[in-house]
């Protein structure tokens, strides 16, 4: 629990119990209207001033990412290389927030990013499925963050929260968090993966988000990216409302995370939108709101050229993801 919870939520983490009676009594998500309202925001437009505006804060938004199973130190040092100059033509284009990689490639990009500010963030506990017992995730963990990592994205059991195992999976994340401290002081921030695509319902979305908030985490993030149904625009408002109503009840400000299959600078605005209307100015930086991609990048570097020169460049000029 957060040191300054606010005296109503200090006793619902108590036992299974009082955790399951507090998630099961928040208000439930009228799934028509949050489809509709997440639609509507994806509908509006964004003067060009504002849109140039908008494409650098959401590059400077992006946990550039690779996971794949065939990732090579030689792949993570391009795109960390990417990391550090994203469009080599014009060196005013801002850097992402971040790049993020399996643990065992934390040494290669810290190496790689040395001097850049841009963060090494790393996912653990046996991302994506985190089937494996808790000592291996905790282990996966204290790894990451000792070979350099500034941010661990942990995913959470969904077995244990599909089956009604709210203390399970709160102890869980409140386990990893202890383990993301760094010796000699501070700690790597704590992402919290749901698996929204799982998680069946977004009165699941919503209990999920209140679970991490009050176990710990410094982010909620949607997804691994690596299901069929990733970051919506519906299931990241429901996600936005949460910390939104956390921070009105506890005075603590959560990070927002949506990941997977965010490619294009609409979905990217559409998104933008949404924090600003849902949030306003404060969740607009990156250090409390993110976007978990692989091929955003690209895109968004085409646009701000297009913006600046009036033309396209095409995806080739913007080189390696
Ligand atoms: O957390 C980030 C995701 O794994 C990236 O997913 P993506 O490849 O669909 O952009």
């Amino acid at each position: 629990m957060p040191p300054s919870a606010a005296p109503a939520l200090a006793d619902v983490t108590a036992s299974d119990a009082a955790l399951r009676r507090f998630l099961h009594g928040l208000p439930g998500v009228d799934a028509v209207g949050l489809d509709a309202r997440a639609a509507a925001l994806g509908t509006r437009s964004i003067k060009t001033t504002a849109k140039a505006y908008a494409i650098d804060l959401a590059i400077s938004m992006i946990d550039l990412t690779t996971l794949e199973g065939a990732d090579t130190a030689g792949k993570v040092r391009s795109l960390c290389a990417k990391g550090r100059h994203p469009d080599p033509s014009d060196r005013t284009a801002p850097s992402p927030a971040a790049v993020c990689v399996y643990p065992d490639m934390v040494p290669v990009a810290r190496e790689a990013l040395a001097g850049s500010g841009v963060l090494v963030a790393s996912v653990a506990t046996a991302f994506p499925a985190g089937r494996a017992p808790l000592e291996v995730k905790l282990a996966d963990v204290r790894a990451a963050v000792a070979a350099g990592a500034d941010e661990i994205d942990m995913v959470i059991d969904r077995g244990a929260f599909l089956s009604g195992r709210y203390l399970k999976v709160f102890e869980e994340i409140a386990a990893v968090r202890e383990n993301c401290a760094r010796v000699g002081g501070g700690a790597a921030r704590l992402k919290v993966i749901f698996e929204n695509g799982e998680l069946a319902t977004y009165d699941n979305v919503r209990r999920a988000s209140w679970l991490a908030m009050l176990a710990g985490a410094d982010f909620i993030k949607t997804s691994t990216g690596k299901v069929a149904v990733n970051a919506t625009p519906s299931n990241t408002l429901v996600m936005l409302e949460a910390v939104r109503d956390f921070r009105d009840a506890t005075g603590h400000q959560i990070g927002v995370k949506p990941a997977g299959g965010i490619r294009t600078t609409k979905d990217a605005l559409t998104y933008l939108v949404m924090v600003n209307e849902t949030l306003g100015d404060d969740w607009l930086s990156p250090h409390w709101f993110r976007f978990g991609a692989s091929g955003l990048l690209n895109d968004l570097l085409m646009q701000r050229q297009k913006l600046s020169s009036g033309r396209y460049s095409g995806p080739d000029y913007v080189t390696v993801d």
